[in-house]
């Protein structure tokens, strides 16, 4: 029987789910793996370790789904973005574990960009924001700061790719070094109005343009395997999309002003801006959202770096549940947040506030306050600093939201998605599949090979699980989101004792 794998490489864990031809998931397998901290504030993984995980997860879902290889007619590749991996093309090795997203070392470098007046050009080039978030500046720090990198990338020995493009390198055999043109959005070097490498960009930022794969769509057939997967040989990779806009093409938001919320380790709230890029004023960010049959789509990105960690902190760091499950029951057991706010800043704030040296603040206790109240504004905190991403997307762009879509792990959570439809306003609307990232690098890749036809034809696989309407009165919502404010101001520019 056809079916499409899609391989989902995250932060934390490398997962490969089978779906059938009705888009219905037929099995999963999920591997975490090891996240190195050599100093505070930086994060690398082995990209050797992503890859030996990855095949090893997609292994085992083939055999849980009882499917031969022979069985896959198409692979979908879709994965965390901007982390960085430099390898040798002769012998693909990597040169240094690859820099995460996560990673705050190149902060001083986008500091020195920013004095120098750099941040306009980038912003309106690349639709990003100057911030160590992004990968141009981790490719400069790899170059300047790993012995003979720079000497061998200007001899054009070494290649740079996100996670996609080392995935496909080592899928293909070396054959291809390629990326599609969303991961690509997320360098910092693409220009995302004419979907190339912007030569301005590698002389700012001091890299050479051999080291840079071929930008691709999101859907077509890049190569085929060699057999370093389930020892199969000619099986297409046929579609990739970074994470967030994976689930965005998953979730079907393709129509403008179609919008996504994803809950997992961060939240990502992306809204879908049709063909033409959107520069933000309030501080979100322009990408790709998707490019097939010759057309780029854009969307408007806010991201929040810590969302459902917070329930993992709660979990790991303070104790107080044994599983993130736990937190739902914790969290209701009390009425309300008893005057507690928890502003989960421990790496800086993302959207729409852009600040690395904000700490993590709890405010409001009381000798009344329990861990109950605490798991409340936890678990309210997700919904808080989505509702600002809200905010500055409306401020940006039409008001023109009819309802929310959700998914990833903590869109289980029926307390976090209610009181998000609260303060949102809009009804949220949860669909049956909440592996919405998979889902929608399956559907590239199925698309491209036409084991799906078209768009429409998706829209009839799609299922809705739960809708949430708001039912809390305006004037709560809006007393409740000001004292967030509050405190939120509080928790900023606290790293480096700048207050
Ligand atoms: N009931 C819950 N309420 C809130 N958050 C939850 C709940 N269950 C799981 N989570 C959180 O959801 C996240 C897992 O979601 P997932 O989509 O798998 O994330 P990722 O893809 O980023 O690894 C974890 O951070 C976990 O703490
Ligand atoms: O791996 P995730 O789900 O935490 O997603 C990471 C994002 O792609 C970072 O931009």
């Amino acid at each position: 029987m056809p079916h499409i794998l899609a391989l989902d490489q995250g932060t934390t864990s490398c997962r490969a789910i089978v779906f059938n031809h009705a888009g219905e998931i037929q099995a999963v397998a999920q591997q975490e793996f090891e996240q190195h901290f050599p100093k505070p504030g930086w994060v690398e993984h082995d990209a050797h370790e992503i890859w030996s995980t990855q095949i090893g997860v997609a292994t085992e879902v083939v055999a849980r789904a009882s499917l031969r290889p022979s069985d896959i007619v198409a692979i979908g590749i879709t994965n965390q973005r901007e982390t960085t991996v430099l390898w040798d093309r002769e012998t693909g090795h990597p040169i240094h574990h690859a820099i995460v997203w996560q990673d705050r070392r190149t902060a001083p470098l986008c500091d020195q960009l920013q004095a120098a007046g750099n941040a306009d050009l980038i912003q309106e080039r690349t639709g990003l924001l100057l911030d160590a978030y992004f990968s141009a500046t981790k490719i400069a720090w790899l170059l300047d700061n790993v012995p003979g990198a720079r000497a061998k990338a200007e001899a054009g020995k070494l290649a740079f790719g996100t996670i996609d493009t080392w995935l496909v390198w080592n899928l293909t055999g070396g054959a291809q070094h390629i990326t599609d043109i969303t991961n690509a959005s997320r360098t910092m070097l693409l220009n995302i109005h004419t979907g190339e490498w912007d030569e301005e960009l590698l002389k700012l930022f001091n890299i050479p343009r051999s080291l840079l794969p071929e930008v691709r769509s999101s859907s077509e057939i890049y190569g085929e395997t060699t057999g370093g997967l389930l020892n199969a040989r000619g099986i297409p990779i046929a579609g990739i999309a970074g994470d967030q806009q994976a689930a965005l093409f998953g979730q079907l938001c393709l129509e403008p002003g179609q919008t996504k919320t994803t809950y997992g380790t961060g939240c990502f709230m992306l809204k879908s801006t049709g063909t033409k890029p959107l520069i933000s004023k309030n501080r979100l960010l322009s990408t790709i959202a998707c490019r097939r049959n010759n057309q780029t789509t854009y969307a408007l990105e806010g991201s929040v770096f810590i969302g459902g960690a917070v329930v993992q902190w709660l979990r790991d760091g303070l104790e107080i549940i044994r599983k993130s499950s736990e937190v739902s029951q914790l969290a209701a057991s009390v009425p309300d947040n008893g005057g507690v706010f928890l502003v989960p800043a421990f790496a800086g704030l993302g959207a729409p506030h852009w600040d690395p040296a904000a700490r993590g603040l709890m405010i409001g206790l009381t000798r009344g306050t329990t861990k109950a109240h605490i798991a409340r504004a936890a678990v309210e905190s997700i919904a808080f600093q989505v509702a600002d991403l809200l905010s500055a997307m409306q401020a940006d762009s039409e008001n023109d939201l009819t309802e929310m879509r959700v998914d990833g792990g903590a869109s289980k959570d029926d307390l976090l998605m209610q009181f998000q439809a609260d303060l949102l306003g809009v009804p949220l609307v949860r669909p049956k599949e909440i592996e919405t990232t998979a889902l929608g690098a399956a559907y590239l890749a199925g698309l491209a090979v036409g084991f799906w036809q078209g768009t429409d034809e998706l829209v009839h696989l799609q299922q809705i699980d739960r809708r949430y309407e708001p039912k809390m009165p305006r004037s709560k919502v809006d007393a409740l989101r000001g004292e967030w404010q509050r405190a939120v101001e509080r928790c900023k520019l606290w790293e480096g004792g700048s207050r």
